[in-house]
């Protein structure tokens, strides 16, 4: 993994950093190295998630889903940190059989049960707090399509939960397969436990080079110039301190897509405090290049641009053509040109004096996205330091949570709040 933080240097970008803030800021950095360190090793709430490379067993994993595995389709019930690892997962190994519920939407929800071959699908219910609204209204939803389809879906489902609660007790009263959510580790930092692994190891995949990703990148030095997770984590907070409060990522390859969205969650649910935090911002290369690019090169000056790019492709020749304005695309590969619009964007921001990051991944597949997600697990951590920050809670979800569970069940002091709305509706 190899993070180039070149364009957000001051003498190029604003805002940027200079090279005597971040060697100011790598002073501080030592510092919120030894806190995460003592985390580490003390297996303290949060920082326990960055020894889930150690801790997490493959071979525990794929003995557990035995008698499920080799299934044609998983479908995943679950939200958030929940679904999203293994969404992030199965996409990066192209895996196109691993389906999620993590949305209450009635259409899509009755749409995938009914297109899904019910008797090859395998149900994962995930949920850290076995509590969670929307994952269990999926559950109850889905048990009923297999019972409707006459699938026994005892037979089908694995659970993965923390020791008690609703669903351990559903698993121990059917016997189903369970995996433990592993103690210390909030569900946006567990893509690399059961939690995201468990659908990967159903389809039958190997999951531990995943794992091994992950490993190459949990050596930490106290120095952001010799740890890419810090370098990344610092220069993102330095950013924000200059102005740079909205963050876009914008991986080059489609299969990097679902990873915006599970960077979103870690992002803002881990560092959106106390009036701080950059706001995290989705898009894609190089589709995305003609719509939001507009947007960052022309803006407002308050966005870093987070490029993510795989050295090597999937090679792909575009035929040669005797249309004369197409001739200088014959002969060239999709490859090479998915990542001449990757150097020609970073290029244009450059020039604009927009604020930019590369991140290079050897390719896409199981031990690149495990170290891609380590290593912005790494970097929210440190951010999390730097701005003094509470990064493993998620208090400011909470109201809306309570408000809904008001307006469905017993009315409680949020759901009232929900009537007294200011309204001055235009028809
Ligand atoms: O795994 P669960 O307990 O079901 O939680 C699922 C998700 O819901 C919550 O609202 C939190 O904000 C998320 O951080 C969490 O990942």
């Amino acid at each position: 993994m190899k993070i180039d933080i070149g364009n957000a240097l001051a003498d190029v970008a604003s805002p940027g950093v200079s090279r005597a803030a971040l060697d100011r800021l790598d002073d501080r950095v030592e510092a919120c190295h030894d806190r995460i360190e003592r985390g580490r090793r003390d297996d303290e709430f949060g920082y326990a998630a960055l020894n889930l490379p150690e801790t997490t067993d493959p071979e525990a994993i794929t003995e557990a889903v035995d008698p499920v595995a080799g299934a044609e389709y998983v479908l995943v019930v679950g939200i958030g940190g929940s679904a999203l690892g293994a969404a992030t997962l199965a996409e990066a190994l192209g895996d196109s059989r691993v389906l999620t519920l993590d949305n209450v939407d009635p259409r899509e929800v009755s749409e995938v049960l009914s297109l899904l071959p019910l008797d090859e699908t395998v149900l994962n219910v995930v949920s850290r707090s076995g509590t969670t609204a929307e994952t269990l209204a999926n559950f109850l939803v889905a048990r009923a399509a297999f019972e409707e389809a006459d699938v026994d879906w005892t037979d089908r489902t694995v659970v993965t939960t923390g020791d008690s609660g609703p669903l351990r007790d559903l698993a121990d009263d059917h016997d189903l397969p369970a995996l433990r959510v592993p103690d210390g580790v909030p569900g946006r930092f567990s893509a690399l436990s059961s939690v995201g692994l468990v659908p990967l190891a159903v389809r039958g995949h190997d999951i531990a080079p995943i794992l091994d990703g992950a490993r190459d990148a949990a050596d930490l030095s106290g120095s952001l110039y010799e740890t890419p997770g810090y370098a990344y984590g610092a220069v993102a907070y330095a950013l924000d301190a200059r102005g740079a409060a909205v963050n876009a990522m914008l991986p080059y390859a489609e299969s990097l897509d679902s990873f915006g969205e599970w960077f979103a969650q870690l992002w803002a649910e881990s560092l959106g405090k106390d009036g701080l935090g950059q706001l995290p911002a989705r898009a894609l290369g190089a589709t995305d290049q003609h719509s939001q690019l507009q947007r960052y090169r022309a803006g407002p000056a308050n966005t870093l641009v987070t490029f993510v790019r795989p050295r090597e492709r999937t090679s792909l020749p575009i035929p040669e053509t005797d249309v004369d304005d197409l001739a200088y695309l014959g002969g060239t590969g999709m490859d090479d040109l998915i990542d001449a619009e990757f150097e020609a964007t970073e290029a244009s921001l450059a020039a604009a004096n927009r604020p930019s990051v590369r991140v290079e991944l050897d390719r896409v597949d199981g031990r690149g996205i495990g170290e891609l997600l380590y290593t912005m697990e790494v970097a929210c951590v440190l951010a999390g330091e730097l701005y003094g920050v509470e990064t493993f809670t998620q208090p400011a979800v909470e109201w809306g949570k309570n408000a809904t569970r008001g307006l469905i069940g017993e009315s409680n002091e949020e759901s009232a709040a929900v009537a007294e709305k200011t309204r001055l509706v235009v028809e």
